[in-house]
């Protein structure tokens, strides 16, 4: 009783998407023929064999044994076996990605019988991640329009732009929400299942003849897994795409919803064919469903080795299955359908590379790091309310200062806490960072744009942001502690904490990059800020800061040349009062005239006037340096 009270549910479910999905109005259908496959007839795969090094054996270890497989153009393909059988591994073989760290693969994929280059492959295919990376402070919309200019770059005019969009957002039933927001820590979204449309759209807008999906229902309910599953099928069907999706326990009803099921077990081929055969093939190899079962859940049960009772029973139940679909008359069919697909005539669509445009993308990025920025505040907002908070904090702490030898380590106290703070408090970066790498590699990973055009465009969107900081902290903090009251210094202090604020974002961006986890590189930036912190210059002067710190890190620390650049912009040119004593604490050709000249205290840290510019072009140098390796990183790294 109870599980046909779940199955109406789920056809109630069923019920609504199809209402949904045709409230399409005919003046936006117009355009569903943009996504029309009429050049991939089928997609075949032969053999696919993986081995790695076993990570504990370090012996040769079998993960994918010999897999073979035809799709045809309009079907919707579960992949599907208990967890660890290789679902990933081989979708990723199927998608041409790597398939596994050091992994071997050997076997084929063709397309229409032929062999296309892993970028024409690429180009004619798209990926859908089970984490949906999508940036949260953009609205569907907007999502959809910037995936449209990277894929299409300059190749669509506006006008068709958004018609496709607005087309796919409509067949999706996206668009009641089409302008909210994705949803940020801060600020609710849509939900769960519209998040997962909304990836599958935003891969469609690219216009893929294969669409591979990892795990595309999981975290979602029966009921929002099969609206998800109802509204990609519709897609596949009419316009004739093939696509391939891992998944995990479907529901009897979104299970139906798919023509043909891969089923893997330890690396093995368990069965492949139509969904609708399956039941009756376990019957004819002696393993009957009974009668108000989800398939799904029935399959998976009888191929579970890990969480069996009996281990011994179910490893050679498993043996049997994997035996007797070798010798089924199933696997033969295959075998005969995979050798008339590989002599499939029709010619390759034109998967000519598309040109980078990098300019192009470089400008896209910076309108949507922009929008993001301005709307999303754990980008920037957070950071300037807290900068603001501090420059009060310092400003009031250290509240006018005047211009007696007893406020001399006060004010060097202040230039080096604003500085090492400052830099200290670029760690509320890494979140935001972490968000825009992931959209990165999902978007390279799709063809979308590179590396360079990331991280230039990531430089670019920090500059009016950081500038504006480093304004704002310093009209509240440098006037109310009455630091050097000239405007040309005034000026050169804002310079070297806008230079600070840039190196420190800098050093987060090549931390983030190399750990993008979030504990991670929020530890070891903090890490790095306090080791640049330590030899700058003020904890130990550079005269008697010991070698080895000297030579390995202070020359290469950022926060020192700040340190340098702010006590030479407040020294230099001033002159402090030795007391009602006359007892001067630095001795300086003005001693006769009770004053300290500020070059005295400069003296003591070994700081020479007349090195700002060559102290600027080292931060920039520095800034050029963590950007460049920061770049290096994400070129090599993949993932
Ligand atoms: N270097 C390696 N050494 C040993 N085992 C490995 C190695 N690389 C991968 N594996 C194993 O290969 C198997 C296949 O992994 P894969 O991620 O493809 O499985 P899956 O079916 O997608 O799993 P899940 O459903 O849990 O995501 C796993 O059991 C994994 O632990």
């Amino acid at each position: 009783m109870a599980s046909q009270e779940h199955l109406s549910s789920i056809d109630d479910a069923r019920t609504s998407v199809k209402l949904d999905t045709f409230s399409t109005d005919v003046e936006n259908d117009a355009g569903s023929d943009d996504l029309m496959n009429s050049s991939v007839q089928s997609f075949l795969w032969n053999r696919i064999t993986v081995t790695v090094k076993d990570r504990e054996t370090k012996q040769p270890k079998l993960l994918l044994d010999s897999i073979d497989g035809v799709v045809k153009a309009g079907e919707m393909v579960a992949l599907m076996g208990p967890s660890g059988c290789g679902k990933t591994t081989l979708l990723n073989v199927l998608a041409r990605r790597d398939a596994a760290a050091g992994a071997k693969v050997e076997g084929v994929t063709l397309v229409n019988g032929d062999n296309p280059s892993t970028s024409a492959f690429r180009n004619l295919s798209s990926f859908v991640e089970q984490d949906d990376a999508l940036i949260g402070s953009l609205t569907i919309k907007e999502t959809m329009h910037f995936a449209a200019r990277f894929s299409h770059k300059n190749s669509l005019t506006k006008t068709e732009r958004i018609r496709r969009i607005n087309s796919l957002i409509e067949s999706f039933g996206l668009r009641k929400q089409a302008n909210q927001i994705v949803g940020t820590p801060i600020r609710k979204g849509i939900s769960g299942g519209q998040k997962r449309r909304l990836s599958v759209i935003s891969q469609l807008v690219t216009v893929p003849k294969i669409l591979f999906l990892d795990e595309p229902t999981s975290g979602l309910d029966s009921s929002a897994s099969f609206e998800v599953m109802s509204f990609i099928k519709e897609a596949a069907k009419k316009n004739h795409l093939i696509v391939i999706a891992s998944i995990h326990q479907p529901s009897t009803t979104t299970f139906q919803l798919f023509d043909k099921l891969i089923l893997l077990s330890g690396g093995k081929s368990s069965y492949f064919g139509p969904v609708t055969g399956v039941q009756d093939y376990f019957g004819t190899i002696g393993y009957n469903m009974p009668i108000y079962t989800n398939p799904a859940e029935f399959i998976l049960e009888l191929m579970n080795v890990d969480f069996s009772s009996n281990r011994e029973e179910s490893e050679s139940r498993l043996s049997d299955i994997q035996r007797k679909w070798i010798e089924s008359p199933e696997a033969r069919t295959l075998a005969t359908e995979i050798e008339a697909a590989s002599k499939a005539s029709l010619p390759l669509p034109n998967t000519k590379q598309s040109k980078r445009h990098f300019f192009t993308d470089v400008v896209t990025l910076v309108h949507r790091s922009f929008i993001k920025s301005y709307r999303d505040v754990v980008a920037y907002g957070i950071r300037i309310a807290m900068y603001l908070g501090l420059a009060i904090m310092m400003g009031t702490v250290w509240l006018r200062l005047d211009y007696d030898q007893a406020s001399i380590q006060p004010v060097t106290n202040a230039i080096f806490f604003g500085g090492a703070f400052m830099s200290f408090m670029a760690v509320a970066y890494v979140p935001s960072y972490l968000e825009d790498r992931a959209s990165f590699i999902k978007d390279r990973h799709n063809g979308l744009y590179g590396a360079p055009a990331f991280m230039v465009s990531n430089f670019i969107i920090g500059l009016p942001y950081l500038f504006f900081i480093a304004i704002l902290f310093s009209s509240v903090a440098y006037w109310l502690s009455n630091f050097n009251p000239t405007g040309d210094a005034f000026m050169k202090w804002v310079m070297w904490l806008f230079l600070d604020l840039l190196s420190a974002e800098s050093l987060v961006v090549l931390m983030s990059s190399i750990f993008p986890n979030f504990v991670v590189a929020l530890a070891l930036t903090a890490f790095a800020n306090g080791l640049w912190m330590s030899v700058n210059g003020f904890m130990v002067p550079p005269t008697i800061l010991n070698v080895f710190y000297k030579y390995v890190f202070s020359y290469i620390d950022y926060q020192s040349y700040v340190f340098k650049g702010m006590m030479v912009n407040q020294f230099a040119e001033v002159t402090y009062t030795c007391g009602s004593k006359c007892e001067c604490m630095f001795r300086t050709p003005l001693v006769a005239e009770c004053k300290i000249a500020g070059q005295g205290v400069l003296d003591q840290y070994g700081y020479h006037t007349g090195l700002n510019g060559t102290w600027v072009g080292i931060l920039l140098g520095i800034v050029l340096g963590y950007r460049l390796l920061g770049l290096a990183i994400l070129m090599v790294k993949k993932n």
